[in-house]
Formats: structure tokens, sequence, C-alpha cells
């Protein structure tokens, strides 16, 4: 560890999330310092490594993992190349804090489940971020409580202003609704074991060809039955909202209206307008408690197997959305490392 016990971070890939997590590692976190960054676009990162001092800019992930200053990864390139940085980072025996999705599909994935479990140890916390977003903690304590007894359905809504040039309808279900896949299984304790998808007549809004919004079904292991609206180009915002049906009650996140005004005739809030402003403080506890962890000598947090298991409930997701029936998810069984 360099500098005074502060981990030194090399973050590969500094688009709009790289770039981001350099900012929180550099102004709001503590603990830890930008000690490379890595892009294949070389003035990219040179860009974002002249505003952090002591930052090397690199083109190849395998100059910064070798390079003295560097003690933990963050992986924020394009999911395609996640695999190659997780196996090289594992080779130094570094820990990993690693955007979704954890690789693009499950075989990808396996593999990297494969190579953690020979090092014996896990090494890798996955980009869950909802997972320290504050309201699904409240709601995640709740349903741990069982104060409303046990949970019978999951709604969800995930509503983005408007979707990339390059967006296509599997998407929606790999890219978007992945982040429902791995709240429904971290909130309810429970695997993901058959998904449908259902596709209403294609908004206005979306650019032509692309399936959107649409509706997407999973089922549960536990009996839980979950619908996701994924709708990412509603135009007003970025909202992501879940209510939890149990026996004895509902609980519902998402609705965000920190303060309310009367003006004008109408009465109401803001929306956020990107996930970068409505997921601020998640992504900032998110690598808080990566550092943190890092620094203990821990992993914590969503693991390979929630990476995993997230792969293949998006495998069958678009093969559901293709072929227009349920689908079921094949799982292998839950290795020791991640019970
Ligand atoms: N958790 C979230 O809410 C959230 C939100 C957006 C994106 N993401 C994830 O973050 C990752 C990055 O997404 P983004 O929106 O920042 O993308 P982006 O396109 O803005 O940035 C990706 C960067 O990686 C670089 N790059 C491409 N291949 C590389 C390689 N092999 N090695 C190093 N750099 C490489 C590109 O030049 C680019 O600068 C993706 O995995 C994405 O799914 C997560
Ligand atoms: O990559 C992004 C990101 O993961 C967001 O959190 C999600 O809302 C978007 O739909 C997705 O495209």
């Amino acid at each position: 560890m360099t500098h005074q016990g502060t981990l030194g971070v090399a973050v590969i890939g500094t688009g709009r999330m790289g770039a981001d997590h350099v900012r929180r590692i550099n102004e709001v976190i503590s603990g830890a310092r930008v000690a490379a960054v890595v892009d294949v676009d070389a003035e990219r990162a040179k860009a974002v490594a002249q505003g952090v001092d002591g930052c090397t800019a690199h083109t190849d992930p395998a100059a910064a993992l070798a390079s003295d200053d560097v003690d933990a990864v963050l992986i924020a390139s394009p999911g395609p190349a996640h695999e190659a940085t997780l196996l090289a980072a594992f080779a130094h025996d570094l820990p990993v804090l690693c955007e979704k999705p954890l690789t693009p599909d499950a075989a990808s994935a396996l593999r990297v489940l494969e190579a953690e479990q020979r090092l014996g140890r896990r090494r890798v916390q996955v980009g869950f971020m909802r997972r320290y977003d504050a309201e699904y903690l409240r709601l995640k304590a709740l349903l741990d409580s069982r104060e409303l007894g046990r949970p019978l359905m999951l709604h969800n809504r995930h509503r983005n202003a408007s979707s990339p040039p390059w967006f296509t309808s599997a998407m929606l279900i790999n890219d978007s609704v992945v982040h429902e896949m791995d709240v429904t299984r971290w909130l309810l304790g429970q695997e993901i074991t058959a998904v449908t998808v259902l596709r209403p007549v294609p908004s206005g809004n979306a650019p032509e060809g692309l399936e959107d919004p649409q509706l997407v079904l999973f089922e549960t292991d536990g009996g839980v039955i979950v619908d996701t609206e994924i709708n990412v180009n509603c135009g007003f915002g970025y909202q992501v909202q879940a209510e939890v049906v149990c026996e004895r009650g509902t609980a519902r996140i998402g609705d965000g209206h920190t303060m309310v005004t009367n003006a004008a005739g109408r009465w109401g809030g803001t929306i956020a307008q990107d996930f970068v402003e409505r997921f601020a403080d998640a992504y900032d506890r998110e690598v808080q408690a990566w550092v943190d962890a890092t620094r203990r000598g821990e992993v914590t947090g969503p693991s390979v197997w929630d990476g995993y298991a997230a792969a293949a409930v998006c495998e069958a997701g678009v093969r559901a959305q293709r072929e227009g029936t349920r689908i079921t998810v094949d799982l292998i069984a839950r290795p020791a490392l991640y019970h």
C-alpha cells in the first residue's frame, strides 16, 4: 500500500463511469488515490490523469497492473473487456471493483467464477450499486425483518429519459434490467428460475427498430412473481421504483420527492435526469465500502456468483424476448466459496 496506507487504485476505462469514479476517489471518498488510469483512447486517459496528482496514464491494462503503485483495480471499461482485466488482476493478486455486468454472458462469467475459485478466496466486488442506495437498503431491512410477512410480488419500474444511439432491444434486458435481476435476488434472497418478456407497441419516442418499452417477468425459487417495466425513452427523466407486496402490507421506494412544491396551479417535485444523479450517493457508498474492505484485507458486497447469476438470467431474458416464450434459467450449483 502506497502513501501512508492509502490504497493505490488503477481505474480501467475512463469514459462516463470511469471518469466519475476517478473524481469520486480523488474528491469524495477517503483511503484511496488514483495511481493509474487506462483507456484504449490514449488522449482520454491522459486528460483524466492530468487532473490527478501522481497518476500515470496507460493504454494497456497490463502496464498499470504491474506498477508497484497499484494495490487494487476498478474496472469501468465496456462489459466485453471485463474478463481479460479480471483474469489479469487475479494473476497479480489484486482486489477488484468491477462495474456491472461482470461479463456479458454466462460462459465468460463462469470462467471468472472458476478462476476466482482457483485462487481460493474472493477478490471481486461487482458494481451493482443499488445495494448501496439508502432506499433499497431500507426496503431490504424491512423485508429481512419479516414485519410485513413473506414477500409475494415485486413490481419494478426502470425508466431512462432516453437511450444512447447504440442501444439495442437486447440491451434493455442485459444492460438495464440486469439491475432488477440483482436487486430481486438480493432483496428476496432467492434465485430467479424463469423469465418471460412481453412487448407492447413500441413508443414513438424510441428510435426506429428499438422495442421499447418491455415488461419483463421473473419467477423465483421462493414462488415470488416479479415484474419490471423497462422503458428507456420515457422522455421525462430517470426513474427507478420498486414496490414489494407482502402478506401483511406493501412497501414502495423510488418516489424520491424530497421536496414538494405548490405553484402555478400544479404541485410536485423534480425527477433526476440520469443514473449519475439518482444514484450519486449509492456510487459513493459502493466505492467507499470497497476501499474500506480492501484496506481491511476483506472482500464484501455483490460477488462473482451474483455476477454469474445475473448473466445467466440475462441470457434467458434475451432468449425469452427473441423467442416470445417463457425461458427457464440454468444455474450451476453454488460453489462453497459463495455460501
Ligand atoms: N452501475 C451503473 O449504474 C452503470 C452506469 C453506466 C455504465 N455502467 C457500466 O460501466 C462500464 C463503463 O460504461 P460507461 O458508460 O462508462 O462507458 P463509456 O463508453 O463511457 O466508457 C468506456 C471507456 O472504456 C474505454 N475502453 C474500451 N475498451 C477498453 C479496454 N479494453 N481497456 C481499457 N479501456 C477501454 C473506452 O475508450 C471508453 O473511454 C460498463 O460496464 C457499463 O455497463 C454502469
Ligand atoms: O448502463 C446503464 C446503467 O446501468 C443504468 O443504471 C441503467 O439505468 C441504464 O438503463 C443502463 O443503460
